[in-house]
């Protein structure tokens, strides 16, 4: 667990300003969800988290210390889970152990007993010890996100950041591998941050919302204050007609955005 400090972050690709001017906090242990539409910024803003891709100005320190690049400490998992079809469940979840051991070590498979023991709990905490022999390539989409879940925990991480975490899969299986993220968080105390596409899921998994539009924040706050205004805010007037339609129809504000958010966002 960490506490993340942003300020004033901004990012330029030539003329395209992906991220204006970012500022905010979080506290130890957070589940943070990031909402925006498509080239709003979010995965320029996890990726300067990550150390992966440097801000043209402003800064960003975990625990204090400024990221200037890569850490070890801080976990990715991305929409595209690559993962080693060839090596077991369990092999590719090792993986995450690679920042602490020695490159011929890796090479022969030869990792320390702990790290074996944390492969094994981390499989156990994404619903798969049962399945740690099989061959990953032969398992459905959702169970593959769910190994580099575990692989991103072996890593044993301060932080972790998912980019898009469930944007390929289907709506059973997001809700599902979300459960897995927001479950693993709670029970290690850690601080995650997590891109959602879909509104409904995002809800439902969130504890604090920052959404994003032109690469600013434009809406930073809990789950009583996320309503369909800070929706439109977040998307504009034509991806939440249907919610406002619905709205008017009888349900109140914040069941409206939880169901109709889904088929709104939801591709
Ligand atoms: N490497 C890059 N080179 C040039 N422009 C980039 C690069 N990465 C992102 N951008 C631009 O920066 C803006 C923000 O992109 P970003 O990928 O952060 O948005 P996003 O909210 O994650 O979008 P999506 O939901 O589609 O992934 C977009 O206009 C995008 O085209």
């Amino acid at each position: 667990m960490s506490t993340i400090e942003v300020t004033n972050l901004s990012k330029s690709y030539g003329d395209v300003t992906a991220l204006d001017d970012v500022s905010f906090t979080i506290p130890d242990g957070e589940f943070v969800v990031v909402l925006g539409q498509s080239g709003a910024g979010k995965s320029t803003l996890l990726r300067c988290l990550n150390g992966i891709t440097r801000p043209t100005s402003g800064s960003i320190t975990i625990d204090d210390a400024n990221v200037v690049g890569p850490r070890n400490d801080v976990a990715m998992i991305f929409q595209q889970h690559y993962i080693l079809g060839q090596m077991s469940a369990y092999s590719n979840a090792l993986t995450g152990a690679l920042g602490r051991t020695s490159f011929l070590g890796s090479l022969l498979g030869l990792y320390d007993g702990d790290d074996k023991k944390e492969a094994l709990r981390a499989l156990e905490t994404v619903g798969l010890l049962d399945e740690a022999n099989q061959r990953a390539g032969k398992m459905s989409g959702g169970q593959q996100q769910r190994v580099g879940i575990a692989r991103a925990l072996v890593q044993n991480p301060n932080l972790l950041l998912a980019d898009e975490p469930v944007a390929s899969l289907d709506p059973a299986s997001a809700e599902t591998v979300m459960r897995y993220i927001r479950d693993a968080a709670d029970e290690r105390d850690l601080t995650t941050i997590a891109s959602l596409h879909q509104v409904n899921i995002a809800r439902e998994f969130g504890e604090r919302f920052l959404g994003m539009k032109d690469g600013q924040v434009v809406f930073d706050g809990y789950r009583e204050d996320f309503n369909v205004d800070v929706i439109d805010r977040i998307y504009g007037d034509i991806e939440t007609e249907a919610i406002r339609e619905e709205r008017a129809d009888g349900p109140p504000a914040n069941d409206a955005v939880a169901t109709s958010g889904a088929r709104s966002h939801e591709y």
